[in-house]
């Protein structure tokens, strides 16, 4: 164990400490940081993970340059093998495209009221779907991912589809294949011995390398028959959406070399190349967000959290990091918020939720999840409100 790293998992050679435990990820997180205080690692395989707890700790390491770059896992870039674009790109590149999607968004009109009628739009649609169920217990429908989906699409695309439209219900049912895979499609990213003792062929086909560059290639379909709808109808003159302005700040600068936008696209198998990556250092915001240092009965519903002493709803509070911190925080934050004010709005305006009687209603996360957090599928009872 090399000096000078925090304390906390190390485990055997080769693979590291692994859990011989059903607590969730979170729950064990938040069990080390209890040992071990604000900064605590966890040794997966032969990949070093050093968490962060405390968040003037993560804003201060957060914000500075040393640490923006993202851990080069292959399995986390399966939908950008080349690193393209913003979320698995690094230095030079990383910050051309942060800089101009952002630029792009404001234009657009994220979280303002260009794009307000757009999210009323789909949170109606939402909430007509949601009708049909009342009276019996049903978990929250996919459409619920359709509608926030539609949404993006709008903005990137200028399109939006029925809530019940097989194209999107494809679509999303590809998504959710593919987030479902990424657990299992890290494994050799923790274990990159396994290529020194294996074929590639055969990691490709244990770890489910193969089925995801195809459920990839499938998605890509999407947006390839989109962008080239796009540069068959672009009018310079009237820039309808994202993909409009990329394409035309893509010709913009066509003569200059250090311009990174590109529609290219990995079609086929991922770039069959292994850089072992250094020591990652991240914070687990569920464990922040559970943790009694910031919050009173983290798990009790009490939305008067949110008021300040003048009684002034504060969405900004010590502790609260949904969004994350510094130069890698969320690009699409402002849409997101106003996609959750008015879908909730929506929501509750129309309808009652509850509990199917006898049941109870986990509010834990699903124990396998390890980068995604998707819901747990439980019933609840939708009513209409008179
Ligand atoms: C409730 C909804 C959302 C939550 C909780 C959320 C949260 C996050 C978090 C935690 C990160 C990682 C930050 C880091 O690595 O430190 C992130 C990154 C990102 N998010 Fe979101 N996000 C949401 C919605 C959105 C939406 C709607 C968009 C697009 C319009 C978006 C675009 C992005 C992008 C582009 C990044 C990568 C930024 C970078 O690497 O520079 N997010 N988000």
């Amino acid at each position: 164990r090399p000096p000078g790293l925090p304390p906390g998992r190390w485990g055997l050679p080769l693979v590291g400490y692994v859990p011989l435990t059903t607590r969730s990820i979170p729950q064990q997180l938040a069990d080390l940081r209890n040992k071990h205080g604000d900064i605590y690692m966890w040794r997966i395989g032969t990949q070093i993970q050093v968490f962060l707890h405390d968040h003037q700790l993560i804003k201060e390491a957060f914000t500075r340059p040393e640490f923006q770059d993202r851990v080069d896992f292959k399995g986390l870039r399966f939908m950008d093998p080349n690193k393209l674009g913003i979320i698995h790109s690094n230095g030079e590149h990383w910050h051309n495209n942060r800089r101009f999607t952002l630029r792009q968004l404001r234009d657009l009109g994220m979280g303002k009221s260009k794009l307000v009628s757009a999210v009323q739009s789909q949170s109606s649609l939402l909430v007509q779907e949601l009708k049909k169920q009342a009276g019996r217990p049903a978990p929250i429908p996919n459409t619920l991912s359709l509608a926030i989906i539609n949404v993006i699409w709008h903005m990137v695309s200028g399109k939006e589809f029925s809530l019940t439209d097989p194209k999107i219900t494809q679509f999303c049912q590809l998504l959710n294949e593919a987030l479902e895979k990424l657990n299992l499609l890290l494994v050799p990213d923790y274990l990159p011995w396994l290529y020194s003792v294996l074929p590639n062929k055969v990691i490709g086909r244990i770890f489910g390398i193969d089925r995801t560059s195809d459920t990839r290639n499938k998605l890509y379909k999407y947006f390839i028959d989109d962008i080239e709808e796009h540069q068959r109808t672009l009018d310079p003159n009237n820039p309808r959406d994202f993909i409009d302005g990329y394409l035309m700040e893509m010709e913009g600068r066509k003569d200059d070399p250090q311009s990174t936008l590109s529609v290219q696209m990995q079609m086929f198998h991922d770039i069959d190349e292994r850089k072992q990556p250094g020591t990652s250092v991240g914070c687990s915001t569920v464990t922040v967000h559970n943790s009694c240092r910031y919050w009173d009965k983290p798990d009790h519903f009490q939305p008067e959290r949110w008021l300040d002493e003048n009684n002034k709803f504060t969405s900004k509070k010590e502790g609260f990091i949904p969004f994350s911190i510094g130069k890698r925080q969320c690009a699409g934050e402002s849409l997101a918020r106003m996609e959750l004010l008015i879908f909730t709005t929506a929501l509750f305006q129309s309808l009652n939720f509850s509990i199917p009687p006898g049941n109870t209603l986990s509010l834990e996360v699903n124990p396998g999840d390890a980068i995604v957090s998707l819901p747990i599928h439980q019933d609840l009872i939708v009513t209409i409100r008179k």
